[in-house]
């Protein structure tokens, strides 16, 4: 098939199998079955784990919320919400490092504009869910704490 380049206005030569979103010639199919590709996916979570020092931050102050609403006998709605927050943050921050990988994997170590602009919106993702989700967790846990250690100032 031949695509013309808007810039250049020059016809490109692409295989008809490279256009196609469902038989993906350039990939390499590896997860042959669902338990395999959970296995990368926990590699991921890992890898994740191992060198995000953002990411296991997320990881323990998420685990320390949870587990304060646990103790505070939130309503399960309210439990789930703060878990959902909790899940975003962390699903954000894997995005982030997915796409920091790609974007060294494509410039390497030259500067580029676009890299910039890839890095820092992914960043600025990881930073509004991490705000919203300490914004729903003080809205949630603090008017309980707040009872419960009123009587003991006042
Ligand atoms: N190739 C590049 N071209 C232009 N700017 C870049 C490039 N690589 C990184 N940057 C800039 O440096 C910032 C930090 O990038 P870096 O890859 O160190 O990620 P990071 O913020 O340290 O991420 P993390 O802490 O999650 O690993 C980016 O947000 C971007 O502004």
């Amino acid at each position: 098939m031949t695509l013309y380049s808007e810039k250049s206005e020059t016809a490109v030569s692409v295989p008809e199998a490279n256009l196609s979103p469902v038989n993906r010639s350039l990939s390499w199919k590896v997860a042959t079955n669902l338990l395999v590709s959970f296995r990368y996916a926990w590699q991921g979570v890992a890898y994740a784990f191992r060198t995000q020092r953002n990411f296991r931050i997320h990881v323990v102050v998420g685990s320390f919320a949870v587990g304060l609403a646990i103790a505070l006998s939130l309503a399960p709605v309210e439990l789930a919400v703060i878990i959902l927050t909790c899940g975003i943050v962390l699903t954000m921050e894997l995005i982030n490092t997915a796409l920091e990988s790609v974007v060294d994997l494509t410039v390497e170590q030259t500067y580029h504009e676009l890299a910039k602009i890839a890095k820092d919106c992914a960043a600025a993702a990881v930073l509004i869910s991490a705000l919203i989700s300490v914004s729903v967790a003080a809205c949630l846990l603090l008017p309980p704490l707040w009872q419960i250690l009123q009587p003991q100032f006042f």
